[in-house]
């Protein structure tokens, strides 16, 4: 395995009794990278993750991590791996402190548990015990566990779900500054702007196969894909798809003579796209 590559996954296969969860998926993601795996409820992301992270075995496939096959952790590669779960249900009666400078004991060269406390938003409730949390707040202790250990790869399963609009712009803030120091993130979410915030690329999972792969503003012929001009005519709202928008709107200036009313412009979002991809995708399942 070369250097610049975190995970590399060939092939990937699982199967639970006669269900075929994952069937040859393929992934790279390189070293520093912010990779998100998207795709609908069942796509099979979990399973891939937890693969990755060497909670769950494989049926078939190679897998590398940082260079060790999953399948055979080492105490070396699990040090710096860091690991958000979906969710955790331990450590109720101790406080935020308490479980984060429990976890830091475990990393040979963690964070400072008040600096990630802080990083989190947590610093308020730092005495209180972890059961008395809030679910948004609870799940910002996770966050602080996976991080705790300084990981070079972290891996983040849903990492926002149940945060509030000011929680989740304060955590996309943490991811920031991690890419920034370099940690390679493989993130999971349903939240299609939540991946267009924090990821250089995207991946769409589908019927457990990796459909595409791209940047946020690339997937699905996104930055190809024509521009909805829209705005109030005299005989109502009109709408118009076109390749050259800044041209539309000229002539709407022109034959309004200056403002138009109600004029909007828009490129389909990310989500736009997702859905579209997931619904052509329907089919073949
Ligand atoms: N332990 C299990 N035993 C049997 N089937 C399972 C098990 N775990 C997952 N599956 C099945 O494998 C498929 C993929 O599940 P997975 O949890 O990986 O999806 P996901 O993409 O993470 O979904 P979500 O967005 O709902 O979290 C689903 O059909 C699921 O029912």
């Amino acid at each position: 395995m070369t250097e610049d590559v975190a995970i590399r996954v060939r092939g990937l296969q699982k199967t639970y009794g006669d269900h075929v969860a994952i069937q040859g998926l393929d992934l790279e993601v390189a070293r520093g990278e912010c990779f998100a795996l998207l795709g609908p409820n069942g796509a099979g992301k979990t399973t891939t993750v937890e693969i990755l992270e060497g909670y769950r075995p494989r049926t078939g496939g190679e897998v590398s991590v940082l260079g060790v096959d999953p399948k055979r952790p080492t105490r070396d590669w699990r040090a710096k791996v860091g690991i958000v779960l979906q969710s955790t249900g331990e450590f109720e009666a101790l406080t935020v402190r308490e479980v984060v400078n429990h976890f830091a004991l475990y990393y040979p060269a963690p964070r400072d548990p008040a600096e990630v406390i802080e990083a989190v938003g947590l610093t308020e409730k730092a005495t209180a015990r972890a059961g008395t949390l809030s679910g948004g707040q609870r799940r910002r202790l996770d966050v602080a566990l996976g991080v705790v250990g300084r990981p070079e790869l972290l891996f983040l399963d849903e990492p926002t779900t149940g945060f509030d609009p000011e929680a989740r712009q304060e955590f996309w803030e943490l991811i920031h500054r991690l890419s920034a120091e370099g940690t390679t993130i493989l993130l999971t979410t349903h939240y299609l702007y939540e991946a267009e915030a924090l990821a250089n690329r995207v991946g769409v999972i589908h019927g457990g196969r990796m459909v595409e792969v791209a940047t946020p503003a690339t997937l699905g012929g996104r930055a190809t894909a024509a521009t909805v001009v829209s705005w109030d005519g005299p005989d109502g709202r009109q709408t118009v798809s076109t390749d050259t928008p800044t041209s539309q709107v000229s002539k709407l200036a022109a034959e309004f003579g200056g403002e138009v009313p109600g004029l909007t412009v828009t490129r389909p979002t990310l989500e736009d796209i997702y859905l579209t991809m997931i619904n052509a995708g329907k089919g073949e399942q």
